[in-house]
């Protein structure tokens, strides 16, 4: 196992390789891997990206691991980057998510695992792609919050994955709900939830990702309207670029796994990753 990321370590910290890393003073990412393992074992990487950086990381570690004789990696990145940049929506941008798969699949990797990823866009375009669905980590949300909650499907990316969560619960129920996303802008507006009274149900909405939160607020103010009772977020990848303030207003607690990083705010419950795959 050889974990890129400092003291992230989804799948254990058993038989770890050790090796030095730093940015070189031109900002170029650097490795030095030690010798003492077996280089006929297969070997896991681990890496959260957060940058371009963190993935050219993975290419230079590739790259000395195959050069020590090593025969088979295999590749543990959680948070896809650019998950949402699945299509091209104007003209003019890219098609991100292809750009990081070709990189990715042109290093030869035995498998790639991937959590939670945001459309079939990822796993379609990546060789030998595992994915890890939410389930498990909605299934100990559920079980932190202790109640019964109604599960809310916030849009269209959502709704596609939300019945097989209900499904693997036993059956909890469904609200769906939809917004729009102004392509050009990024501006969110006509939030609908497709309910007419809540009767003062906990909610728990669920979803991939939350970036500025814009999503969540939006339809937060729309669950209230619609008689909701306590309402709970739970993300499989935390960005939270805008930070708690205005989620915490709506939100009695919101769950994340450490998918992308660490996070230390009242408001939140952190679930590891290496607890829901163990
Ligand atoms: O925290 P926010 O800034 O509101 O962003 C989070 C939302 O963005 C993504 O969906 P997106 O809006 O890209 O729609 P899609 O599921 O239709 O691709 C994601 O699945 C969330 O729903």
């Amino acid at each position: 196992m050889l974990n890129l990321n400092q003291g992230f370590t989804p799948l254990g910290e058993n038989n770890q390789i050790e090796y030095k890393s730093f940015l070189f003073a031109g900002g170029e990412p650097h490795i030095k891997i030690s010798n003492n393992f077996d280089a006929n074992i297969p070997i896991t990487i681990t890496q959260r990206i957060n940058s371009f950086n963190d993935l050219g990381m993975i290419c230079i570690t590739v790259d000395a691991l195959k050069r020590m004789g090593v025969k088979q990696i295999d590749l543990f990145i959680p948070y896809f980057p650019a998950a949402r940049q699945d299509r091209v929506m104007i003209s003019g941008e890219p098609l991100s998510v292809k750009v990081y798969a070709d990189i990715i699949n042109a290093m030869g990797f035995e498998s790639v695992t991937v959590f939670d990823p945001h459309s079939e866009v990822t796993p379609a375009l990546l060789n030998n792609c595992i994915t890890i669905s939410n389930h498990e980590f909605i299934k100990q949300v559920i079980a932190k919050i202790g109640n019964e909650v109604q599960l809310i499907s916030p849009d269209g990316g959502a709704l596609k994955k939300i019945y097989k969560v209900s499904e693997f619960l036993g059956g909890a129920e469904v609200v769906e709900c939809s917004k729009s996303r102004d392509v050009k802008t990024g501006k969110l507006s006509g939030f609908k939830v497709y309910a007419d009274d809540l009767n003062r149900s906990d909610c728990l909405i669920v979803d991939d990702i939350c970036d500025g939160g814009g999503t969540f607020i939006g339809l937060a103010e729309e669950l209230n309207n619609k008689n909701a009772g306590k309402l709970y977020l739970a993300i499989s990848h935390g960005i939270f670029s805008k930070g708690f303030d205005e989620l915490s207003k709506y939100f009695e607690q919101i769950f994340t796994t450490d998918s992308i990083k660490e996070v230390e705010h009242a408001g939140v419950t952190q679930i590891k990753l290496q607890n829901i795959l163990s």
